[in-house]
């Protein structure tokens, strides 16, 4: 990211101006997938594009150094080097590993010299709900053990309060402790209560200094939504409006195909423009959405589906 969004005072009033309205919401969202379907080379493109800003991603209890190892070797070749050759693309990596904090080092070790960070999942993931020293504590080891990127939870309990000093007090002392490694702020938006909520959380944590703003941990019932994302993006759009100051956008759990993947960059173009479709500005949090790219890939080149088990996953 080009430079950093410093934050802003918290601004109460601004936050208690920020109002939703939901059917507004609903006829944009419905008319978003079909408006622009884009085809053949232009499809081709844009998966390539989804895949640069992947932050591919394990969170399960039984990982391992080695499936971590596996996933890191797939996010320097995420796509099989016939079918990348076939599109005439020199390179391709993702746009990040995101893991656990216990497994950063063995991440580190095999993106070395790639270029590719290494995000955590950080501050009691996914619930935020362990002690706020251990919440700091846990950022610092975390960017100690070589994360360039922390992706914390906010409170759930103070949105639903409406406790917006609490948030931004919190978000702050968060950012404080990333020091040079880039803060994403996942507002669980499955458990916000409100889309009124989901934005005026956003603004807050853009008031606070988060580097980008992420819908879900990919453990709540609902996770990203295109309502949730439309939401967010308005919000990113009036902060830069009214600040100068650029925040990405993070939607992360359940997007597993293909064609979700091209909904949420059509959206991110046409509410925010192109330059909010790239991996400083865009990631797309998944950990089951590659397989499905690089299967409509080789159906661009081949003209056929192959199986799921041709492209393995981690
Ligand atoms: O941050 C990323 C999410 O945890 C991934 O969720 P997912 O497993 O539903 O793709």
């Amino acid at each position: 990211m080009e430079n950093r969004n410093p934050g802003t005072p918290l601004d109460l009033e601004w936050v208690a101006a920020t109002r939703i309205n939901r059917p507004a919401v609903e006829r944009r969202v419905a008319s978003l997938p079909g408006r622009r379907s884009v085809k053949k080379d232009w499809q081709a493109a844009w998966l390539l594009r989804a895949i640069s800003c992947m932050d591919l991603t394990t969170l399960s209890g039984d990982d391992t150094p080695g499936n971590v190892r596996r996933l890191c070797a797939k996010a320097r070749q995420p796509v099989r080097q016939d079918i990348l050759d076939a599109l005439e693309i020199p390179k391709l990596t993702v746009g990040a590993v995101c893991v656990y904090h216990d497994m950063i080092a063995p991440a580190v070790e095999a993106l070395a010299g790639s270029g590719i960070p290494v995000a955590a999942v950080s501050t009691g993931f996914p619930a935020g709900l362990s002690p706020f020293h251990l919440r700091v504590a846990e950022i610092k080891e975390s960017v100690k053990a070589g994360a360039q990127e922390i992706d914390i939870v906010l409170s759930r309990r103070k949105v639903l309060l409406q406790d917006w000093q609490g948030i931004y007090d919190e978000v702050r002392a968060f950012r404080e402790a990333c020091g040079d490694a880039h803060l994403k702020t996942i507002l669980a938006t499955g458990e916000l209560g409100t889309l009124t909520n989901v934005a005026r959380a956003s603004l807050v944590c853009m008031m606070a200094g988060a580097d980008f703003i992420k819908t879900s941990t990919g453990k709540e019932p609902t996770n990203a939504t295109l309502g949730n994302s439309l939401i967010m993006a308005r919000q990113i759009r009036d902060f830069h409006e009214r600040t100068g100051h650029v925040v990405g956008f993070k939607p992360a759990g359940g997007i597993r195909t293909a064609k979700q993947s091209l909904d949420g960059l059509i959206l991110m173009k046409e509410e925010l423009g192109v330059a909010w479709t790239k991996p400083d500005r865009y990631r797309i949090g998944a950990s089951s959405l590659l397989s499905d790219i690089e299967r409509q890939l080789e159906h661009h080149v081949t003209g056929r589906y192959s199986a799921y088990n041709r492209h393995p996953m981690a």
